[in-house]
């Protein structure tokens, strides 16, 4: 479970977040949309650790995010672009990862590196990597550890249809199995099928945080993205 209470952040003059404040509860796939510069990578990166608020507070499980980094260990994060050493192979970073974490082979989760087919990728060096190979190591990495929190940043971007679909049906089942998992996109076609809420920010503010079923009759809309605009344009 993620709580954000008034949460606010600047940049200078600019306000990133709002008096931010959501409740993000196990069991739920939650869609963290709005438009460019709204202000949801720097919540993610709040929750993450890696930003700083100027005021609230972030508890995820419970834990306070400016108490340390332990939490983060309960955390799957696949960030937008992954950033790996170039000279490393995808074995290598494999390896180093898990070695850090110290985890029992028994408790990984590696039904990802299978279906990406990343064993027979093993000796290739991150440096060579196409965008969208990249991304499968990230996705891999942030479910091996089987964290009950997963982050995931426009996961799909660079991704081919083949594998949006594996990642997507993986989302599913660890949804199914009590996991919170947040998911910033702004493809909203491809999150329709997964997600139970969505959350929509505008210029650092909370617009809503609604039920999908809930927004979907409230506008009397099918579509996600169509549902979104007609709430956003106040009709
Ligand atoms: N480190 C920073 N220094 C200054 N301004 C920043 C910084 N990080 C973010 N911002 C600004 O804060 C605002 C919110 O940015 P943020 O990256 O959170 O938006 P976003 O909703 O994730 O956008 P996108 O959909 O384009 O990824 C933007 O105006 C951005 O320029």
């Amino acid at each position: 479970m993620i709580t954000v209470d008034a949460v606010s952040k600047s940049f200078g003059k600019l306000k990133a977040l709002d008096n931010i404040s959501i409740t993000c509860r196990s069991g739920e796939c939650i869609a963290l949309t709005g438009p460019n510069g709204s202000g949801k990578t720097t919540l993610i990166k709040s929750i993450l650790g890696m930003i700083v608020p100027d005021s609230g507070k972030i508890l995820v499980n419970g834990e306070d995010v400016a108490g340390g980094w332990k939490y983060r260990e309960g955390i799957g994060y696949m960030p937008q672009i992954g950033r790996y050493p170039d000279n490393m192979t995808i074995g290598q970073v494999l390896d180093m990862i898990k070695d850090m974490r110290q985890t029992p082979a028994a408790r990984l989760d590696e039904e990802l590196i299978r279906a990406f087919k990343i064993p027979s990728l093993l000796h290739k060096r991150m440096g060579t990597l196409s965008g969208g190979t990249r991304q499968k190591v990230s996705a891999c990495l942030a479910f091996l550890f089987q964290p009950d929190v997963l982050i995931l940043d426009e996961p799909t971007a660079g991704l081919d249809p083949v594998s949006t679909e594996i990642l997507k049906e993986k989302i599913v089942r660890e949804t199914d199995k009590g996991k919170l998992i947040l998911i910033t996109s702004h493809v909203l076609s491809d999150l329709e099928e997964l997600v139970s809420e969505v959350i929509y920010m505008q210029d650092g503010k909370l617009c809503f945080h609604k039920q999908i079923e809930r927004l979907l009759s409230d506008t009397k809309e099918e579509r996600l993205g169509r549902a979104i605009a007609k709430v956003m344009s106040g009709i």
